[in-house]
């Protein structure tokens, strides 16, 4: 169906994009057969190869970090989920150091365009932490309208 719903993005400035990395090795619901992290940047791959959405700024909020600290602390090994996770630590900061450039790997390849993109680690419980990245965000959009209308 998520073709079905990409040309309703096509008048927004800016797609939040939320990857709940701590699900590295959880399996669809819907699909028992797929892994739940690889269906996530399945669909980061198709909204950054969409035309239609060449030209919205995205976000992405590689999320739910606190619970991938835990599963991690509980000795749950990403390599044996993601075998090309290899031999970095496995600790949250490598897994998001991965994660960071998986995403911008899948961007270079199939993004039809240069485009402004933003990645950070997050947990939206907490949101204390989420309000300052947010205003981020809300920063990083508003210096890129005023760059893009010659302001700054
Ligand atoms: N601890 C923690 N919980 C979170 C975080 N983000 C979302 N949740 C919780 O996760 C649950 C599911 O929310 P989402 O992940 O947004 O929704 P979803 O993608 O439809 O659900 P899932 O299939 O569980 O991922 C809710 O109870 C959220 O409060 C996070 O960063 N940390």
């Amino acid at each position: 169906m998520r073709h079905a719903w990409l040309p309703y993005f096509d008048a927004v400035n800016a797609i939040i994009f939320l990857a709940p990395i701590s699900c590295f090795d959880e399996r669809l619901t819907e699909d028992p057969s797929v892994n739940r992290l690889e269906d996530t940047l399945l669909l980061w791959k198709a909204i950054v190869g969409s035309k239609l959405l060449g030209k919205i700024t995205l976000i992405v909020f590689l999320n739910k970090c606190d619970l991938l600290k835990r599963k991690l602390q509980s000795g749950i090994m990403v390599n044996k989920y993601m075998i090309s996770f290899g031999s970095r630590e496995n600790e949250v900061g490598s897994v998001v150091k991965y994660l960071k450039d998986k995403f911008k790997d899948i961007l270079r390849a199939d993004a039809s365009e240069p485009r402004t993109t933003y990645l950070y680690a997050t947990s939206v419980t907490d949101t204390k932490a989420t309000a300052t990245t947010l205003n981020i965000v809300r920063d990083g959009i508003i210096r890129e309208h005023l760059k893009h209308a010659e302001f700054v």
